[in-house]
């Protein structure tokens, strides 16, 4: 502690508490400061845990200022501790574990509870809130033990935590009360738009139902409605909106509302008390969005620190529900009244949708579905209360304006305040973005990101962080700045492969030499990229160049650490046979292989042979190789399936052995995995999977862009088909449009993300020529494959070339 400094006490170590501290911080306040946490964690990005549920985050990604950023700013942290009282008369605030702690000032920032609906039932096992870590990984835990589950709410809360749900493979129905999703939100169009869209996505509804009962013993087994129908269910997530947390105010004599009051200062009714966050009530609203909460902290801490500051007027609000490929907005008024101007444009067939409201020819509100690139434009349109004009017609309704549009994006930018918030979902402000630019010397959007945090949440902010980069850059901004798929050249992949197509390019050295690569024989980076994309624009034609290949595709077998290599028969579907199995182990023992391990595909890795007996291995062992070194499918794992699962409504082992021998060897632009699971119970883990295959309801559900690796991500349900072939259509459709699209090294999960769920669905499955096309086109690819092992055992030259003479 230093002598001197007024004492300032924060209680609650949430967003909007801490997003003051460091505030005030910037500001150079002369407090000790300490902070109380219920929670056992550091500050954290509450809006993240939609993102942690969904399997893209884990809570380490979500950490805003870790144990050290406490220590380095000289406060106090006292986690899992509760103020239970301030004492106006001693000036002291006392915990739940007996600690008395004096103050100067207080700011209670205990944000909000969630509201656990009064009905019999609700305090049965099994049913949670979806407010923090520990809600978080209660429902990651009953998603591996349960399989159907009711989300209680479909407002933004609601549905994330649904999509999240879904994506750990449960089956979800989101139970509402109104007739429309979002009702607070979105106008009956949107709603509707977006119910089609997440039902597309695999979650159920059942609309206009409001719960009387929750049913079962000990554990909940189902829900009742006041109509009497019932809904079975193993879990229930309770979202139907939050309850300010007044407890501690309201026990402190403080005066409460629904939330605790205070005046245009953030001041309660208790002198130096203040308040912030959702547990704050402002001229009788209480907001539940980050981005008010940042507006109230900025002007406490200014005030704290004896900075001029305007007082707090009230925010306007603008949300972004965050489901991947699900892009809904929604700023200011939203239901069209007779006193309403309405601008709208709907289109069914790219399902946009596109509303603005004005009153007296003041822009008051905004819905967008589908295309959300407007976004922040009207969010700041809404915030200023602009006037309509021609010039914003048409840069919000993209009819083409005048050709001024950058100009005028550049003046809405001028024209912002420095103190205005850019990013809401982490309180980053103009001129901190401003700041990033001209004192490092940033040009992109990630290093703004990395230095301020700005775009790291819901990335809506991401059009006015451009545009505030090209009003700093000038003429040196480049949008997107362009990047060449490596230091040889400047073009990107699609261009690459547009020129490849255009001008007739055959070969690696023809394509780095007619298209101006700086080194003439180019980098391991492009080498195997161009390599790839030869082969798929020529999969006829192209005669494959083995020195463009990484080590391990030109070996045919994985290179270990100590020299030796790792040799993977194909078991097609994870089936093999007791006469394969004798094989192996006779190959096995004779060749002296380390290990023979069971892979997480299903297959067995012979490992640690040595170079000069690979081909020999090969040829011995008489089986096709597992292609485990490869850029292309490397297994299907399979569950047991129908012939044998009690459970199994498919035959999941028979398809996944089908659907390996019709696709192995063919190159991907990087590894790709299937799983095929005979029911919903997924024993053969498809989340994970590039395409991940569950029989249900007589048919298939498919589902795209699954990793398990470093950078895990479940995968998105794409369709369900009904029959086998329809099944084999659309995996060899994903396939080929994967390959025709796909950067080389990208993962499904990554183009999936870059791509957006829907454009790949739309090209696909709403346009069956072009789903017919590029299964042709695939067919015609696979008829060319050729099993590189036989070819290699039959060219001695090659053999010994590459197995006798060289080093790797
Ligand atoms: C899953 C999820 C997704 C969300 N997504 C978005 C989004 O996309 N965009 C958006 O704008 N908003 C979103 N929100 C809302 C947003 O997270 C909240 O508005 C914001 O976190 C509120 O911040 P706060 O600091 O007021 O309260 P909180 O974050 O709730 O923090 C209050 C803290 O105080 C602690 N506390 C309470 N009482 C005491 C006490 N007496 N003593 C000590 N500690 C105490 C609590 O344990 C808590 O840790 C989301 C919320 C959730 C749950
Ligand atoms: N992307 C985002 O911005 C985001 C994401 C998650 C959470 N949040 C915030 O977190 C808070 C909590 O979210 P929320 O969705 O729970 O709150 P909410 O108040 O926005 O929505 C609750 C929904 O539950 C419905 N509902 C109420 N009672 C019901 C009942 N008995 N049965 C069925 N449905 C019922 C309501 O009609 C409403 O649509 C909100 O402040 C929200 O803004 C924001
Ligand atoms: S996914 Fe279903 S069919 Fe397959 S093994 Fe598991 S329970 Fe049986
Ligand atoms: S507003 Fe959500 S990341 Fe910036």
């Amino acid at each position: 502690m230093t002598a001197n400094r007024e004492k300032l006490v924060l209680v609650g170590n949430g967003m909007a508490g801490v997003g003051t501290i460091e505030q005030i911080l910037k500001l150079g306040g002369m407090y000790d400061i300490t902070i109380f946490g219920s929670e056992p964690h550091p500050n954290y990005n509450r809006i993240m845990l939609s993102y942690v549920l969904e399997g893209s985050k884990t809570v380490e990604d979500i950490i805003l200022n870790d144990l050290n950023w406490y220590k380095d700013n000289n406060i106090t942290l006292h986690t899992g501790t509760t103020v239970t009282r301030i004492d106006e008369a001693s000036q002291q605030i006392f915990t739940d574990n007996g600690m008395a702690v004096p103050y100067d000032k207080v700011i209670i920032a205990t944000g909000s509870n969630s509201f656990i609906l009064p009905i019999p039932g609700s305090d049965k096992d099994g049913v949670v809130g979806f407010r923090d870590i520990a809600d978080c990984e209660t429902m990651l835990a009953a998603a591996k033990q349960y399989s159907k589950a009711a989300v209680i709410g479909g407002g933004l809360l609601g549905l994330e935590a649904a999509k999240g749900l879904v994506n750990l493979g449960m089956d979800v129905t989101v139970v509402h009360l109104m007739e429309d999703l979002m009702e607070r939100q979105l106008d009956r169009n949107a709603s509707s738009m977006l119910q089609a869209e997440l039902t597309r996505q695999g979650v159920k509804f059942a609309m206009g139902k409001q719960t009387v009962e929750l049913m079962g013993e000990q554990r909940v087994s189902g829900l009742r409605f006041s109509d009497d129908t019932e809904l079975a269910a193993d879990f229930v997530v309770m979202a139907v909106g939050i309850k300010p947390n007044v407890a501690l105010a309201k026990d402190s004599g403080i005066t409460v509302n629904r939330g605790i009051v205070v005046n245009d200062y953030l001041q309660t009714s208790m002198e130096n008390v203040y308040s912030v966050g959702e547990c704050t009530e402002h001229r009788g609203l209480c907001y539940g969005l980050v981005a008010p909460l940042f507006e109230q902290g900025m002007i406490l801490a200014k005030h704290l620190c004896g900075v001029e500051t305007n007082p707090y007027e009230g925010s306007v609000v603008s949300t972004k529900l965050k489901i991947s490929g699900v892009d809904v907005f929604s700023a200011g008024e939203f239901i069209d009244s007779p006193e309403h101007t309405v601008i709208s444009a709907k289109d069914d067939w790219k399902r946009t949708y596109k509303k603005i409201l004005l009153k007296n020819n003041i822009i008051v509100g905004a819905v967008l579905f589908g295309d959300v690139t407007e976004s922040a434009s009207l969010q700041k349109l809404v915030k200023q209360g602009a006037e309509m004009t021609d010039a914003i017609y048409a840069e919000v309704m993209g009819t083409g304006c005048c050709g001024d549009g950058g100009a005028k994006k550049s003046m809405s930018i001028e024209a912002m305040a420095d103190e205005e918030i850019v990013c809401g979902c982490n309180g980053v402000t103009k001129k901190a973005i401003v700041d990033a630019v001209t004192e490092n010397g940033f040009t992109t959007v990630d290093e703004i990101k990395a230095c301020t945090g700005a775009t790291r949440s819901c990335g809506g902010c991401k059009p006015v962080v451009e545009q505030i980069l090209q009003f700093v850059l000038g003429d040196s901004f480049q949008q997107g700045a362009k990047q060449g798929i490596c230091s040889c050249t400047t073009l990107s992949r699609d261009e690459i492969v547009a020129e490849i197509t255009t001008k007739g390019l055959r070969t690696t050295k023809e394509v780095m030499n007619v298209l101006d690569w700086k080194q003439a024989e180019g980098c391991s980076k492009c080498r195997p990229a161009v390599n790839y994309y030869l082969g798929m624009i020529y999969p006829d034609t192209h005669e494959d160049e083995k020195e463009s290949r990484f080590v391990n595709e030109r070996m045919g077998a994985n290179i270990q650490k100590d020299g030796t290599f790792t040799v993977v028969p194909r078991m097609y579907g994870g089936v093999t046979t007791p006469e394969d199995l004798m094989k192996i182990a006779a190959v096995s023992l004779k060749y002296d292989v380390k290990v023979v391990k069971v892979t997480g595909g299903q297959r067995l890795d012979l490992i640690g042979v040595k170079k000069e007996d690979v081909p020999k291995v090969w040829e011995e062992l008489d089986m096709p190789s597992g292609y485990a070194y490869a850029k292309s499918l490397r297994t299907v794992k399979t569950c047991v399936g129908s012939q044998f699962c009690r459970f199994g409504t498919q035959d999941s082992m028979g398809m996944g052995a089908l659907i390996e021998r019709k696709y192995e060897r063919l190159d991907f632009p990087a590894k790709f995995k299937i799983a095929v699971n005979g029911c919903p119970r997924n024993c053969a883990e498809s989340c994970t999977k590039d395409i991940g295959i569950v029989g249900n309801d007589g048919g298939w559900e498919i589902f795209i862009g699954g990793n398990g690796g470093i950078k895990p991500r479940i995968a998105d349900a794409f369709c369900k088909v009904k029959t086998d072939e329809e099944l084999l259509e659309v995996c060899s459709a994903v396939m080929q449009y994967y390959r025709e699209t796909g950067n080389y090294l990208e993962r499904t999960s990554e183009w999936v993300e870059r791509m957006g769920l829907e454009t790949i669905q739309t090209a696909i499955m709403d346009n069956e020529m072009n789903r017919k096309e590029l299964a042709a086109r695939i067919d015609f690819a696979l008829a060319q494959v050729t099993d590189p092992w036989k070819k290699m055992l039959e060219d001695d030259n090659t053999r010994t070339a590459l197995f006798e003479k060289t080093t790797v």
